[in-house]
């Protein structure tokens, strides 16, 4: 299988061209890919599809082999390969996804695309995609007991699951273990990716994020949007926030009158590969 690795600001994945290659079990492809040790390494697998109502399609899948319905640094890095392989010539794209058609704008250096700006659709606070909580309208306060103790979690949807939880210091927690109790938690039936952020100023939020279905990414592009949302929310916050991620920036822009989360992030091909499925 000829492949593509690509990340955006570290969350990187293996990259697929449908529009050539076929991959009959991309869950099973997902995992295999994804061992750092016995297969290339990465956090995920995301397939490049034709589509009959948009330039192209993602299709994202996590380490484990779940399938996730929306991917902020990976839709970005599919752009990207679609422009510099030629797939599209526009600079204005649309991409189908899981959670709907994106619609990206490209920035092109040398040829080549080295930023993308998204249009990450409206965010859900009825938090109608997290069963947990969706009874509630905007959820801003639920509270969840975790490693004895209480966390208050602000539940956003950007097309997949997130719960938001402020902390004072985002550089010595313990992630590895509570990222799966979060993650596993009850509340969470679809489980859920869970951010925790520190509020720099009112336009700055440092991040780290446990990922459903791949654990500790250096960066998760929804994440960013859904802690922006959060911080907003909770009135910490701007609408125009910087999210500082282990694996670097990403600007967030949550236009109120159009009720759109707009993301803008770099893409990066790092080599063109294959393997031996
Ligand atoms: N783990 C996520 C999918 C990947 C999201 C993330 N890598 C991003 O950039 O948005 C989920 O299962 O909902």
């Amino acid at each position: 299988m000829k492949f593509t690795k690509m990340h955006g600001i570290g969350n990187d994945y293996v990259y697929v061209n449908c529009f050539k290659e076929t991959v009959e079990d991309p869950e099973k492809t997902a995992i295999l890919v994804s061992d750092r040790h016995f297969g290339i390494g990465s956090d995920g697998l995301i397939l490049i599809k034709p589509s009959s109502v948009a330039d192209g399609k993602m299709e994202m899948y996590n380490a484990d082999g779940s399938q996730g319905a929306m991917c902020g640094n990976g839709i970005r890095c599919v752009a990207k390969y679609m422009y510099d392989y030629g797939i599209t010539d526009k600079t204005s794209i649309s991409v189908e996804t899981k959670s709907g058609i994106k619609y990206l704008d490209l920035t092109v250096e040398n040829g080549k695309v080295s930023a993308v700006r998204v249009n990450m659709g409206s965010p859900v606070l009825q938090a109608a995609a997290i069963p947990a909580v969706s009874e509630k309208e905007t959820v801003i306060d639920e509270p969840v007991t975790v490693n004895g103790r209480e966390w208050r979690l602000t539940c956003v949807s950007m097309g997949n699951p997130h719960a938001v939880t402020y902390v004072e210091d985002v550089k010595h927690l313990d992630i590895e273990k509570i990222g799966p109790e979060f993650e596993h938690h009850p509340m969470f039936p679809d489980r859920v990716n869970t951010e925790f952020a520190h509020v720099i100023d009112r336009h700055t939020v440092e991040m780290r994020v446990w990922e459903r279905g791949s654990g500790e990414t250096l960066a998760c592009g929804t994440g960013a949007c859904a802690t922006a949302v959060a911080s907003v929310l909770n009135g910490y916050t701007e609408d125009e926030v910087t999210v500082k991620l282990l694996g670097g920036d990403l600007k967030i822009f949550w236009d109120r009158k159009e009720n759109n989360v707009y993301m803008t992030g770099s893409a990066t091909t790092v080599f063109d590969g294959e393997i031996a499925l």
